[in-house]
């Protein structure tokens, strides 16, 4: 049996994404393992699956390029929503994605007949630990303790070029403070509205840019004193920039950015 996908990213956040209305998937996590790895699969962060939803317009289920499954991806959501759109799944410019951690709400931002950048209403931040100490082997880290629906520590360094990210990454991802692990960011905060990012993810390693944690990065800003709760925040990451706004009318954050289809393809199963 051939499955049909599509190769997305998002600020260079790459997954495989596979239409599972009329392409049932049965064995999603074996198949992000496998289709993730480079040289010997498709390449990619991980798989994400479309599908039907009986309380919003459409549903994502997101794995990690290690088959675990995340609550939520940013990056992931505004590919969908130009995955929904470009191929004429709905006429809709705002449509309603269920996801583990809730419904988030899409605005497809349309040039030319093709979305070329989504808003998400990522809802509410949690900051669960505001300053948060961690030791590791290679020193201490402080840092903030935020959910996006999904756990990230925001730890912020003095010049992003020093952040050893495949020493740090994975001793902090998997610190026994966080038991379901923890997705690291380490933010060089620029100027007010500026900051930059450089991700490791659980259960993908270093990628180019994570749209939850861009968000996380600028609720720790904040709760820093580093921005303003309705500041539109560049946060810039190795593979591109997305804004944030933390609303503070409804308390919720709010992503923009791009959505890019990289190529359409078909694996054996
Ligand atoms: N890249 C994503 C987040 C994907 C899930 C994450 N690695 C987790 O395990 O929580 C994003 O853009 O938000």
């Amino acid at each position: 049996m051939t499955i049909q996908f599509t190769k997305m990213q998002g600020a260079g956040n790459d997954y495989i994404y596979v239409n599972t209305i009329n392409q049932p998937v049965t064995n999603p996590k074996e198949l992000a393992i496998q289709w993730s790895t480079y040289h010997t699969g498709i390449g990619s962060d991980g798989l994400v699956l479309i599908g039907p939803s009986h309380i919003a317009d459409f549903s994502m289920r997101i794995f990690n390029a290690d088959g675990s499954e995340a609550k939520m991806c940013g990056n992931a959501s505004r590919c969908i929503g130009k995955y929904l759109y470009d191929k004429k799944l709905t006429q809709k410019k705002q449509i309603s994605l269920e996801t583990l951690s809730g419904i988030k709400h899409l605005e497809l931002h349309v040039k030319n007949g093709a979305v070329k950048e989504v808003t998400v209403d990522m809802g509410c931040p949690d900051i669960l630990e505001e300053s948060l100490n961690l030791s590791c082997p290679n020193g201490t880290f402080t840092g903030t303790f935020v959910s996006m629906g999904n756990p990230h520590f925001v730890t912020f360094v003095e010049d992003i070029k020093q952040a050893n990210l495949p020493v740090t990454g994975p001793l902090l991802e998997h610190h026994p403070y966080f038991p379901d692990r923890a997705n690291i960011e380490f933010v060089q905060f620029l100027s007010e509205g500026n900051a930059r990012m450089r991700v490791w993810e659980r259960g993908s390693g270093i990628t180019q840019a994570c749209g939850t944690g861009a968000c996380a990065s600028a609720v720790a800003l904040i709760a820093h004193g580093r921005a303003q709760k309705g500041d539109k925040i560049q946060i810039q990451m190795d593979g591109g920039t997305l804004t944030i706004e933390w609303n503070p009318t409804d308390n919720h954050v709010y992503m923009t950015g791009n959505a890019v289809t990289v190529f359409e393809g078909s694996i054996k199963l």
